[in-house]
C-alpha cells in the first residue's frame, strides 16, 4: 500500500489533495506546478461526476426493472404465468380466509394480489394426494398455454414440493361457476333466455378454440361447474385438471437429463434456505420484492435456471404445437416421474419429464400415460382401493334417496314387525325386508372389519336391499297398472324410459329375456352406466343436491377421468378421448342450461318422477313425442322458441352414441349463429320415425 502512494506522480498527488495551501492570486507564477495541474481539474471532475450520475441511474434502472418484474404487469416481456411465493399468497388471501368454493382436489379462495390490487382465485390443491399434484400439473400445463377471453387464464403459481403446497393464481371470475348461478339460482340474470343463449355461445366458442388449437386441446370435463362467470357473465372454460393434447400415434422420444433441471434443483434447495428468511420478513411486513427474491427464476425459452433477485418465473407461452404434443405424449406416469428431482420448468412442461435413468422411452401415445393414471387414479380414489362400478355407486345413492323418501314411522314400524310375534301378511313382508337390512348391514360390517388379508377371498357380494325393495315395488307397480290397462284395453308403454336405456346401449334383447322387473331396473342402469361410467373425484355436487354425490360422498369412481352423467358413454369403454368426448358433455350442458336441471335428478317422490330423472332419456322421449319445449325451464323470461328447440336439437346431436354423427364444435357455431342450415332432429329422434325404422337404425349402431 505504501509503495503504491509513493509511486504515484506529484502531479497527481497534488490534484488528488481535497485541502491544497491557500495562496493569493499574486503568489501564481506560470511555471508554478499547480498551474499546470489546475487544467486538468474540469475534466477529471466532470468525468467523475459522469461516473457518479451512470452508477446513480444504473442503480435506479436496476431497482425498477425488479420491482416492475414482480409484479404481474401489462409488460410485454413477461408473461405470466407468473412464480410467486407462498407467503405472498397467503398475504393476497388474508390467511386463505375468503372461500369461493371447493373443488375435488382442494379449496379456491379469492384475494388480491399485493402490488397491483389484481383480485384473484387462488387454488390451494390437496397436498396429500398425488391427484392433486397431478391435476396442479395439468392445469398449469394448459392454463398457462391458452389465451382467449373464453378460458380462464393462470396467473400464477406456487409450488413447494418438499412442503407439499401446490397453489395456482387465475383471474377472478366475479360470477362464480354456472352451476351455482342456474342450478342454485343465483343468478336472476339468468331467467333471461338472451343471457343463457349468450352464455351457450361463449360456452360454444370456448370449445372451439381448444379443439381448434395444434394438437387439439381435449378438456376432458365440460360440467357446469367448470363453466366460470365473469363481471359481465360472459361464460369462460375452467379446471383443466382432466384436459389433455389429443393423442399422436407412436412417438419415439430420447430423454435427456438436463443441466437445467439439475440447476433448477439447486434453485429449489436455495428456495428452502431463504425460507426462514422469508417468514422473517414477512413477519417485518417485507415487501413484495423482498418476499420474492427467495424465488427462481426461469429463463425464457431456455431450460437453465439462474438465481437472480427477480423474484418470479417467466414461463414460454405458446399455442399447443407439434411438438408439444410429443412431449406430452412421452409424459412418464406420475411414478416414473421423480417429482423430487423435476423442478420449476419441468413442472410446467410436464412434457419433459420424460426420463427413465437417461435412456430412450417409447411411448404408444399418451394413452398410455393417461390410462396409468386412470389405474392410479382408482387406486387412490377409492378409499378401499376397489373398483366399484359406477352402476353400484348410483344404486348406493338411489337406496339412500329411497330410504330418504320413506316415512320414518315406516321404518320404525318395520322393525317392530321384525321382533314382533303377531304375523299379519303386512308384517311378514315387512320382517322379511328387515331381515334383509339386518343381513345386509352384517355383511357390510363384515367387510369392513374383516382383515385384509382375509378380503382377499371370494365371497357372494352383499345383497343389496333397496334394490331388491324397489324392484318388488316396481313390478307391484307395473303389474297393477298392466292389469288396468287390459281393462280398459290401453297399451301405452309406461316403461319406455326402461326401453330408452335398453336401445341405447343394446340392451334391449338381454332384457327382453330377463323378465323380471329386476333386469329392467338393472337394464337401465346399465344405460346409466354407459353415461355415467367414468368419473373423477369430484366436489361441487353434494349429494344434497340431488345429484350424484362427489368426493367426499360415496367414492366408488372406477377411474378419475370426466364427471359422472357428463362423460361420452364410448370413452367409458376403453376408446381414445376425441373432441366428440366434448361435443358429449357439451350435449349434456346444452340440455342442462335449457332445462335448468341436473342430468340425474329425483324430485319429490323418486318412484313417481323416476322417468324424468335421466334428463337425457327424458329429452330423447320428448323429440319422439315432439314436445321438445317441454323440456324448457318453466322460470325463462322471453323465451325465443326457435332458438329453444334449436339448442335442443343440436344437444340431442351431440347426444348421438356413434361419436362420428356428433357435429364438430365449429359446426355448432355455425348452427347457432346461424351461418349454418338449423339441424334437422337425429332420424331415430324425429316424431316421424316409424319405430320399426328406429328400431333398425338402433340395431346397426347407428
Ligand atoms: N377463477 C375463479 N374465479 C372465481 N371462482 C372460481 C375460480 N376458479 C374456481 N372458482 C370457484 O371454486 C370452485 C371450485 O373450483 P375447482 O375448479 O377447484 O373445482 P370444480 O370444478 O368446481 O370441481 P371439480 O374439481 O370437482 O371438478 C368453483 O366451482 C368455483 O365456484
Amino acid at each position: 500500500m505504501i509503495s503504491r502512494k509513493f509511486s504515484v506522480s506529484p502531479s497527481s498527488l497534488v490534484v488528488s489533495d481535497p485541502y491544497p495551501p491557500a495562496i493569493s492570486p499574486n503568489q501564481l507564477h506560470p511555471s508554478f506546478k499547480y498551474q499546470k495541474s489546475h487544467h486538468l481539474l474540469p475534466p477529471l471532475v466532470a468525468s467523475a461526476a459522469s461516473l457518479c450520475s451512470f452508477f446513480l441511474l444504473f442503480s435506479l434502472c436496476f431497482r425498477r426493472l425488479a420491482r416492475k418484474r414482480t409484479t404481474p404487469s401489462s409488460d410485454s416481456e413477461s408473461k405470466p404465468p407468473y412464480r410467486f411465493s407462498y407467503s405472498l399468497l397467503r398475504r393476497a388471501t388474508s390467511s386463505f380466509s375468503n372461500r369461493l368454493g371447493q373443488g375435488g382436489f382442494g379449496p379456491v379462495y379469492s384475494g388480491t394480489l399485493p402490488p397491483t390490487r389484481q383480485p384473484v382465485a387462488i387454488k390451494l390443491m390437496d397436498s396429500a394426494s398425488l391427484q392433486g399434484e397431478r391435476e396442479f400439473h395439468n392445469e398449469l400445463f394448459f392454463a398457462s398455454r391458452l389465451h382467449s377471453q373464453h378460458v380462464v387464464s393462470a396467473i400464477g403459481f406456487s409450488s413447494d414440493i418438499n412442503r407439499r403446497r401446490f397453489l395456482l393464481v387465475y383471474e377472478l371470475m366475479h360470477n362464480g361457476n354456472l352451476q351455482d348461478a342456474l342450478l342454485h339460482r343465483k343468478c336472476p340474470e339468468l331467467l333471461d333466455w338472451k343471457k343463457r343463449f349468450s352464455i351457450i355461445v361463449d360456452i360454444v366458442k370456448g370449445i372451439q378454440y381448444l379443439h381448434s388449437c395444434d394438437p387439439p386441446v381435449i378438456h376432458g370435463d365440460i360440467k357446469p361447474s367448470n363453466i366460470l362467470l365473469d363481471s359481465s357473465l360472459s361464460a369462460r372454460i375452467g379446471d383443466f385438471g382432466l384436459a389433455r393434447l389429443k393423442s399422436e400415434p407412436q412417438i419415439e422420444i430420447d430423454i435427456l437429463k438436463s443441466d437445467g433441471i439439475e440447476m433448477k434443483n439447486s434453485g429449489l434447495e436455495l428456495e428452502e434456505e431463504k425460507k426462514g428468511k422469508e417468514e422473517e420478513l414477512e413477519s417485518n411486513g417485507g415487501s413484495m420484492l423482498e418476499e420474492t427474491q427467495s424465488v427462481n427464476t426461469v429463463d425464457e425459452g431456455s431450460l437453465a435456471a439462474e438465481q437472480s433477485p427477480e423474484g418470479f418465473v417467466t414461463i414460454p407461452i405458446s399455442e399447443p404445437s407439434p411438438e408439444l404434443a410429443e412431449e406430452a405424449a412421452a409424459a412418464p406416469s406420475p411414478s416414473e416421474a421423480n417429482f423430487d428431482k423435476i423442478s420449476v420448468q419441468s413442472e410446467l412442461n410436464i412434457s419433459l419429464s420424460c426420463k427413465k435413468n437417461g435412456k430412450v422411452l417409447k411411448s404408444n401415445s399418451m394413452k398410455d400415460w393417461w390410462w396409468k393414471q386412470d389405474i392410479e387414479g382408482a387406486k387412490t380414489s377409492s378409499p378401499m382401493g376397489e373398483n366399484k362400478k359406477v352402476k353400484d355407486y348410483v344404486m348406493e345413492w338411489l337406496g339412500k334417496e329411497i330410504s330418504k323418501e320413506r316415512p320414518k314411522s315406516e321404518w320404525v314400524a318395520s322393525e317392530a314387525a321384525a321382533t314382533s310375534s303377531s304375523v299379519t301378511t303386512m308384517e311378514k313382508t315387512e320382517k322379511k325386508k328387515s331381515k334383509r337390512r339386518v343381513e345386509w348391514w352384517r355383511s357390510m360390517d363384515e367387510e369392513a372389519i374383516k382383515p385384509k388379508t382375509l378380503k382377499k377371498e371370494k365371497k357372494r357380494p352383499p345383497r343389496e336391499w333397496w334394490k331388491e325393495e324397489y324392484c318388488e315395488e316396481l313390478a307391484k307397480k307395473k303389474k297393477k297398472k298392466k292389469q288396468q290397462q287390459k281393462r280398459h284395453g290401453i297399451n301405452n308403454n309406461d316403461d319406455w324410459w326402461v326401453r330408452e336405456a335398453e336401445d341405447l346401449y343394446g340392451e334391449r334383447k338381454k332384457a327382453k329375456t330377463q323378465k323380471s322387473s329386476r333386469g329392467n331396473i338393472d337394464s337401465w342402469l346399465d344405460g346409466f352406466n354407459g353415461e355415467l361410467f367414468r368419473a373423477r373425484r369430484n366436489s361441487h355436487d353434494s349429494a344434497a343436491s340431488w345429484e350424484i354425490p362427489k368426493s367426499g360422498g360415496v367414492s366408488s369412481t372406477p377411474s378419475m377421468r370426466g364427471t359422472v352423467c357428463y362423460v361420452a358413454p364410448e370413452y367409458g369403454f376403453g376408446e381414445d378421448l376425441s373432441e366428440k368426448c366434448d361435443v358429449y358433455s357439451f350435449g349434456v350442458l346444452l340440455l342442462v342450461i335449457v332445462s335448468g336441471r341436473r342430468p340425474l335428478q329425483v324430485t319429490g317422490s323418486p318412484l313417481s318422477e323416476f322417468h324424468k330423472a335421466n334428463l337425457l332419456s327424458w329429452a330423447r322421449h320428448c323429440a319422439r313425442h315432439g314436445k321438445l319445449l317441454d323440456l324448457v325451464d318453466q322460470s325463462i323470461k322471453s323465451l325465443d322458441k326457435d332458438q329453444a328447440v334449436l339448442c335442443i336439437t343440436i344437444a340431442l346431436l351431440c347426444l348421438l352414441k356413434n361419436p362420428s354423427r356428433r357435429p364438430s364444435m365449429k359446426e355448432i357455431l355455425g348452427m347457432l349463429s346461424g351461418e349454418l342450415e338449423p339441424p334437422q332432429l337425429p332420424v331415430e329422434y324425429s316424431p316421424s320415425t316409424p319405430s320399426r325404422f328406429r328400431t333398425k337404425a338402433r340395431k346397426k349402431g347407428l
